[in-house]
């Protein structure tokens, strides 16, 4: 299973190198880490980041290495940015010349670069955008601009004080007229000495949610007062401006200036597994470990894990775990797709690839903010406790329902692809993701035909019940849609049921993609087995969770809902035997979990007695502050008789 959850047993083998290199390194040390204050938290960022930097070089590390060596460092920091957007962007949408100049400097870090995209005023509306880039062809230079307090850059990770690039997303004037946004590479900081350049106002834009967490980023405020920059920073792949002031567009689409985000949202999704994946693994063997009630002649309690309430909250989050990690497997696969043919100047997919990411990426992060939390709560009181690691992950993990794309408005995106794709069914075939449209007429007629609970455990059953719902919701939505003389109109008057449509579409991509990965070979006595559990408990948990869905459009009965919650809780005796082994397969060390409750050898007590004792209020056994604020109350001669 571990193989399997890896992918391969090569990566297997990479990732469990690179997480015990800095499981066993002191300087990845993050246990005293909520305790430090903001100054010291970032500069122990820097630190970690450095060292790492340092073992990557040293160790002549590959970009693979690299990468998983920083995700077990598990400390938001600006090379997240650096890597995980200023370079891809430039890969996106620089030409040759540019990438041929600027990539090197990047990969080598003799420049650090942040994606300066979203301002104080907007952030969803990228069109929005008010900074602006005015060509000046005396100088052949593009002049960068705040106009407004609202157009002050806002929010960019690693912008506040790590970066000395930013690509700065602005809209571009050229000869008075405006062309849209775009991107331009600005350079903020001097590479001697760091100090912002003339012009430039930079710095970070405060504390953020929980307790380290997130703060170990420097979001940034960033204001430009007319700086120039050299006209070939301008990302020109998309559009150019020539020297003679003329704007070009070439034959890519526009909307490619977005494409970082797809790649992004991408990783998102992947990330997505490895959060909830951490938050189960901590319920699930502390459930194992706790107990409560149940004892019978004096005999245990009983494991909580065993509690039917336990696990029906517990197993769809183990098994949403599986199912986001197949279907960002899935989706790494159709972005490397997308890429190259973009590159053969192939954008015809380029459509579809926006709407899965940003409907994958909406459906993966609110299930998985929604998961973590669910966890804290499956560990009781103890789950509260920073040492459980439950509290920072929740704390790290929630903005990604908004960085990337608020989730809604995400959503809105898929529903405008689906709508498209209902009005053309006339005269265009549905493909990819949506091929199932193709089959509507059918869709709409017949109903689920499952009679017992065992006809559920028929991925044909569970397949055609997703697409029929995703399908009747969808052409709902455009029937209700052309009653409308103006169709945006419609669009925002009918908004929330576009969305509940477009959850429907993506949930139906899920589950379908974690059918197909069982279709493959996958080696290990048991292991398919086990994985045909957890997708019969996916799907399944879904369709309960969802029945008002599928009843409302008319395709199940209530009786055969109800038979898919029986078949629910006989799947939930069948993941109990292998729940732990399920977790171990993430293949997670102590030192990642972070967790007490967690622990792979369950000593949870003694440790978690230990760990209290280290707190620094444990320092000395009278608080500092009693003498000056407690005493004299307790001291104090009291003057009424009823106090
Ligand atoms: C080692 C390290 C490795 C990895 C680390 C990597 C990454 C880090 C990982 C984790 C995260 C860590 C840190 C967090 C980083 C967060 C960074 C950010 O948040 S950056 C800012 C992100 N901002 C947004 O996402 C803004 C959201 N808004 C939008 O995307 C768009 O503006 C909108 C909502 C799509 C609105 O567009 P609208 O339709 O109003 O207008 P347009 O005219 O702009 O579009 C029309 C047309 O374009 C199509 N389209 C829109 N977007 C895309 C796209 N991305 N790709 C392709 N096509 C797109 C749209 O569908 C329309 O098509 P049409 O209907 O005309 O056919
Ligand atoms: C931790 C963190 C890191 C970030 N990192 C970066 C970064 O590195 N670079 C960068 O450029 N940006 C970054 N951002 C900014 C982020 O991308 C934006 O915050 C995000 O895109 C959401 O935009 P917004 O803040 O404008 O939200 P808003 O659009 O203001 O959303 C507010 C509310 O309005 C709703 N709403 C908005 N538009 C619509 C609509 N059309 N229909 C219905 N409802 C709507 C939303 O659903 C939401 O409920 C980061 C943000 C965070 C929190």
């Amino acid at each position: 299973m571990k193989v399997a959850w890896a992918g391969s047993r090569e990566t297997l083998e990479l990732s469990d190198r690179m997480a015990k290199l800095v499981a066993n390194d002191p300087v990845f040390e993050k246990f005293t880490r909520p305790m430090l204050g903001r100054k010291e938290l970032f500069k122990n960022t820097l630190r970690k980041a450095a060292h790492g930097w340092k073992l990557i070089v040293d160790l002549r590390l590959t970009e693979e290495e690299a990468k998983w060596l920083r995700l077990y460092i598990d400390e938001p920091a600006y090379t997240d940015l650096h890597w995980g957007m200023f370079i891809p962007a430039i890969e996106g949408q620089g030409t040759e010349e540019q990438k041929k100049k600027w990539l090197p400097l990047a990969q080598k870090m003799k420049i650090i670069g942040c994606y300066a995209q979203t301002e104080l005023g907007h952030g969803s509306n990228v069109q929005g955008l008010e900074t602006t880039a005015t060509f000046d062809p005396q100088a052949d230079e593009f002049v960068i601009h705040s106009p407004t307090l609202t157009s002050s850059k806002w929010w960019p990770g690693g912008l506040g004080k790590a970066s000395t690039h930013a690509l700065v997303y602005a809209r571009l004037i050229v000869g008075g007229e405006f062309h849209g946004v775009h991107g331009f590479i600005v350079q903020l900081r001097s590479l001697e000495d760091h100090s912002p350049l003339p012009g430039i106002t930079v710095g970070d834009i405060g504390l953020k949610f929980g307790n380290g967490a997130y703060n170990t980023m420097d979001n940034g405020v960033l204001r430009f007062d007319h700086v120039r920059i050299p006209r070939n920073q301008m990302l020109m792949r998309v559009s150019q401006v020539t020297k003679e002031g003329k704007y070009m567009q070439s034959d890519v689409p526009r909307q490619l200036i977005y494409g970082t985000m797809v790649y992004v949202r991408q990783t998102i999704v992947v990330d997505a597994s490895k959060a909830l994946s951490r938050a189960v693994c901590i319920a699930t063997r502390y459930s194992a470990v706790r107990r409560q009630f149940g004892s019978r002649n004096g005999g245990p309690e009983t494991q909580v894990i065993d509690y039917k309430t336990q696990q029906s909250r517990l197993f769809p989050l183990l098994a949403s775990a599986y199912a986001f990690r197949f279907v960002g497997e899935w989706l790494k696969w159709l972005y490397m797709d997308v890429k190259q043919r973009l590159e053969a100047n192939d954008f015809s997919t380029l459509p579809e690839a926006h709407a899965c990411t940003a409907g994958l990426k909406s459906l993966t992060t609110t299930a998985t903010a929604d998961g973590i939390e669910e966890c804290r709560k499956l560990c009781g009181g103890h789950g509260y406790l920073v040492s459980s690691g439950l509290p920072e992950l929740f704390a790290v993990y929630i903005p990604a329902c908004t960085y990337e794309g608020d989730n809604v408005v995400l959503l809105l995106q898929v529903a405008r692809f689906i709508v498209k794709t209902v009005s053309e069914l006339g005269y265009k075939q549905p493909v990819g993701t949506t091929a199932y449209m193709g089959r509507v007429a059918t869709l709409m007629q017949n109903n689920c035909a499952v009679r017992t609970a065992e006809d559920w455990l028929n991925p044909g059953a569970i397949v055609e019940a997703f697409e029929a719902r995703a399908a009747r919701m969808a052409v709902a939505c455009g029937r209700q849609l052309a009653k409308f003389e103006n169709p945006e109109e419609g669009f925002a008057e009918l908004a929330s049921d576009l969305v509940e449509a477009s959850v429907a579409h993506c949930q139906l991509i899920v589950v379908s993609k974690f059918i197909e990965k069982l279709q493959q070979d996958i080696p290990g006595k048991g292991v398919k087995q086990s994985l045909e559990i957890l997708c019969y408990v996916y799907a399944l948990f879904l369709l309960h969770k969802h029945q008002g869905d599928f009843l409302a459009v008319g395709y199940l009965t209530p009786k055969q809902a109800l038979l898919a919650n029986d078949q629910l809780r006989t799947l939930y005796s069948k993941v109990r035997p292998n729940a732990i082994a399920l977790v171990d397969s993430f293949n997670y060390t102590d030192h990642y979990l972070g967790s007490i409750l967690g622990r792979y050898d369950g000593n949870v007590y003694p440790k978690l007695y230990e760990a209290a004792w280290e707190d620094p209020l444990n320092d000395s056994d009278v608080a500092d502050g009693f003498h000056q604020y407690v005493q004299p109350i307790l001291k104090q001669k009291l003057h009424s008789a009823k106090l």
